[in-house]
C-alpha cells in the first residue's frame, strides 16, 4: 500500500497551513518531513494518517495493506502514552486486544516486536523502570505490532536527550535495516533528517508548500553521525531552511 498527496490544501479557519502539496509514500522507505516551526508538518501527518480531512485535493490509499496488518496508518508521537501500571509486554499487548487474535499468535507477535526492538528482557519491566529512550523503544515495539504499512512519526526524539537520541537512531537504523517498513518522519532535527531519511522532504514556511525534496543513496547503515556526506547534505537543507526560517520569525515580529 502507498500513500499518494494529490494537490493537498488544508486550512484551520482563516488560516492556511499547507498549499498545494503533491507527494508520493514509497514502499519501505522512510520520508522524513522538515520545514519551520508551524509550517504545518504534524498537519500533513494528521491528513496522512486520516485523522482530518484535506481542505482541498486528495490524500488517497493505493493497494491493499500488507493482509497481517491490524492497523494499517500507525502513529507514534513524542510523549507516548505508556501505560505506567502496564509491564513492557502489556503495553505492547494493549494494541493487539481488540483483534480478536489467537493467544498463540498474539504470543508470536510480541516475541517478535520485542526481539525486534531489542526489549526482549524488559518484558516484564514496568515504564517507570525504564530510561526515557527504552520507553520510546516500547512505543516502537507497540507501533510495529500492528504491522502497519506506513508509520507516522511526529518528532519522537524530541523529549529525549541528545545522547538517548544519537542511541535510537542506532535503534532505528537497524530495525529498518533488518526489516525495511514504511515511515513518514516529522523532525526538527536535520541531523536525524540525513540518518534516517532515503528522502527529505523540505516544507516551506506557513503555508507549507514542498520547497524541496533531497533523496540520498547512502545505505542507512552505512550512514554515521558526522559522516562527511551526510554533513554536506545537513548544509544543503540548512541552507534551504534558513531563508524560510528567517522569514517566518520576520512576519511574527511583524505581527
Ligand atoms: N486544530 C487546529 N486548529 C487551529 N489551528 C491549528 C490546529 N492545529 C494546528 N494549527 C495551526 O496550524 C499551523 C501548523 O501547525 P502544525 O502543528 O502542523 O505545524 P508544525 O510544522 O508541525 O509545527 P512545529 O514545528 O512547531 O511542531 C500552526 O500555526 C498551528 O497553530
Amino acid at each position: 500500500m502507498e500513500l499518494l498527496l494529490k494537490n493537498v490544501s488544508h486550512r484551520y479557519g482563516s488560516v492556511e497551513v499547507l498549499s498545494d502539496v503533491s507527494l508520493r509514500i514509497p514502499r519501505g522507505e522512510i520520508m522524513c518531513i522538515i520545514g519551520p516551526s508551524g509550517c504545518g508538518k504534524s498537519a500533513l501527518l494528521r491528513l496522512l494518517g486520516g485523522l482530518e480531512r484535506p481542505t482541498e485535493g486528495m490524500v488517497l490509499q493505493v493497494g491493499a495493506p500488507p493482509a497481517e496488518s491490524l492497523n494499517p496508518l500507525t502513529y507514534v508521537f513524542q510523549h507516548l502514552a505508556l501505560l505506567p501500571w502496564r509491564s513492557v509486554e502489556g503495553n505492547v499487548k494493549l494494541v493487539l486486544e481488540d483483534h480478536k487474535l489467537a493467544a498463540k499468535d498474539v504470543e508470536r507477535i510480541v516475541a517478535d516486536v520485542l526481539a525486534r526492538t531489542g526489549l526482549s528482557e524488559f518484558r516484564a519491566t514496568l515504564p517507570k523502570q525504564l530510561s526515557g529512550g527504552m520507553r520510546q523503544r516500547v512505543a516502537i515495539a507497540r507501533a510495529l505490532a500492528v504491522s502497519p504499512a506506513v508509520m507516522l512519526m511526529d518528532e519522537p526524539t524530541s523529549a529525549l536527550d541528545s545522547q538517548t537520541r544519537e542511541l535510537l537512531m542506532d535503534d532505528l537504523v537497524s530495525l529498518w535495516t533488518r526489516q525495511p517498513f514504511t515511515a513518514v518522519y516529522v523532525t526538527h532535527d536535520l541531523s536525524e533528517a540525513v540518518r534516517l531519511g532515503h528522502r527529505i522532504v523540505v516544507l516551506s514556511r506557513r503555508p507549507g508548500r514542498i520547497r524541496d525534496m533531497l533523496t540520498i543513496e547512502q545505505p542507512l547503515a552505512e550512514r554515521y553521525a558526522g559522516a562527511p556526506v551526510l554533513e554536506k547534505m545537513q548544509l544543503q537543507l540548512w541552507a534551504l531552511m534558513r531563508d524560510e526560517a528567517m522569514a517566518a520569525d520576520q512576519e511574527l515580529l511583524d505581527g
